[in-house]
């Protein structure tokens, strides 16, 4: 899906379709128009919040412009907006373009799928939130989404959850090591709220409103991890959530879509985007490369690789087994190597597909 804006170039290639009015009318192109931040998509229609942080920050209830209906817009896109901005009930502006975005974090259906869907714009952390136990924790989600967030320059945030069920020992060990930030929580001690949520340890929350604040962070996480309950403790259930449906005007169990919540006491800007509907990372639209990087205790081993090594199992001359066996990749080398190499080979039946689409912009 190309992120990229309607500009010049593309209306010169176009054909008039109204005829010879002269283009020059048409610009320059909304010029005034006011930017809002896409919070919520449901059925073409997109919620917005403009002036964010001021007295008139107001949602803004839009839709999309004809000449963007092939433009995916998704939560975390800064977007113009014409017509009526004035956020009334039953206002509804013109959301006329997409923004540059900063980032784009992009999956494909699966990794054989070569459309890629685009996920949230905009987010400089990508948390991944797995639990110690109840469901299992599955490393082969860790790592797929540490690649998509590697792939898009995001910064990957775990988060491991339930740890009052088992201590996530094998996690920690695995993953602390590569650098990234690695929060551990468990149920409080506290009252269920109102939502029903459970109450989680004040230490794990303080700690990742540290690591929020002021950031954009897409969530992710398969359903039963914990991922609602952090939601709701982070945005204050029960009074923030009633914060967050005056905001979006309706209810965020009752959307399958992405939605970016506010987090309140925390700087403006401070937005977590839930995506309920993501449960897999396709990584068709990531190169081999792309995906060895993402392997950061690997990667110094394919230094020593044969030429065009393709790091799989009986692949002469890869590097990889000897820096595992020495230990150089810590005490679950063995693991990350097996899962890079799951990644690598889920990857090569995909790679004719994507090659015969050619290269597409974000
Ligand atoms: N023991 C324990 N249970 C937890 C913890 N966090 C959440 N749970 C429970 O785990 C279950 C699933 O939590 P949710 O927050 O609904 O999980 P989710 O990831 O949002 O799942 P979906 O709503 O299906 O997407 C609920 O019964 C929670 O009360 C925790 O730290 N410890
Ligand atoms: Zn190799």
């Amino acid at each position: 899906m190309s992120g990229r804006q309607w500009d010049e170039s593309d209306v010169r290639i176009r054909p008039n379709k109204k005829g010879s009015r002269p283009r020059t009318k048409d610009r320059p192109k909304h010029e005034d128009a006011t930017i809002g931040r896409v919070i919520g998509v449901d059925r073409g229609r997109y919620t917005t919040v403009v002036d964010e942080g001021t007295k008139t920050e107001r949602t803004v209830l839009a839709m999309r412009a004809r000449e963007l209906r092939r433009q995916a817009v998704v939560p975390g896109d800064r977007v113009a907006l014409v017509g009526d901005i004035s956020g009334g009930q039953d206002a509804l502006a013109r959301l006329v373009r997409i923004e540059e975005r900063s980032t784009l974090l992009r999956r494909s259906a699966d990794d054989t799928d070569p459309v890629e869907r685009a996920v949230v714009a905009n987010a400089d952390q990508v948390v991944v939130v797995v639990a110690a136990a109840d469901p299992e924790p599955r490393p082969g989600f860790i790592d797929r989404t540490l690649v998509a967030a590697h792939d898009a320059g995001i910064t990957p945030v775990l988060v491991i959850t339930k740890a009052d069920l088992r201590e996530p020992t094998d996690l920690l060990e695995t993953y602390v090591p590569l650098g990234l930030d690695v929060v551990v929580s468990r149920a409080g001690t506290g009252e269920i709220d109102e939502n029903g949520s459970l109450p989680v340890d004040e230490e794990a929350l303080s700690t990742l409103h540290g690591l929020l604040d002021g950031h954009v962070s897409a969530l992710l996480g398969h359903s039963g991890v914990g991922k609602s309950t952090l939601v709701n403790a982070l945005t204050g259930a029960g009074r923030a959530t009633g914060g967050v449906n005056k905001v979006t005007g309706r209810g965020r169990h009752t959307s399958s879509s992405a939605i970016a919540l506010k987090v309140p006491e925390s700087p403006t800007g401070t937005w977590v985007v839930d995506t309920p509907g993501v449960r897999s990372f396709g990584l068709a639209h990531v190169d081999e490369q792309g995906v060895v990087d993402a392997f950061e205790d690997l990667v110094p081993a394919t230094a020593e690789c044969a030429r065009g090594c393709t790091h799989a199992v009986d692949a002469p001359g890869c590097a990889l087994d000897a820096w595992v066996e020495e230990g150089k990749a810590g005490p679950h080398g063995a693991d990350r190597l097996a899962s890079l190499r799951k990644l690598l080979a889920s990857r090569v039946e995909a790679s004719e597909d994507v090659k015969e689409l050619g290269e597409h912009g974000a």
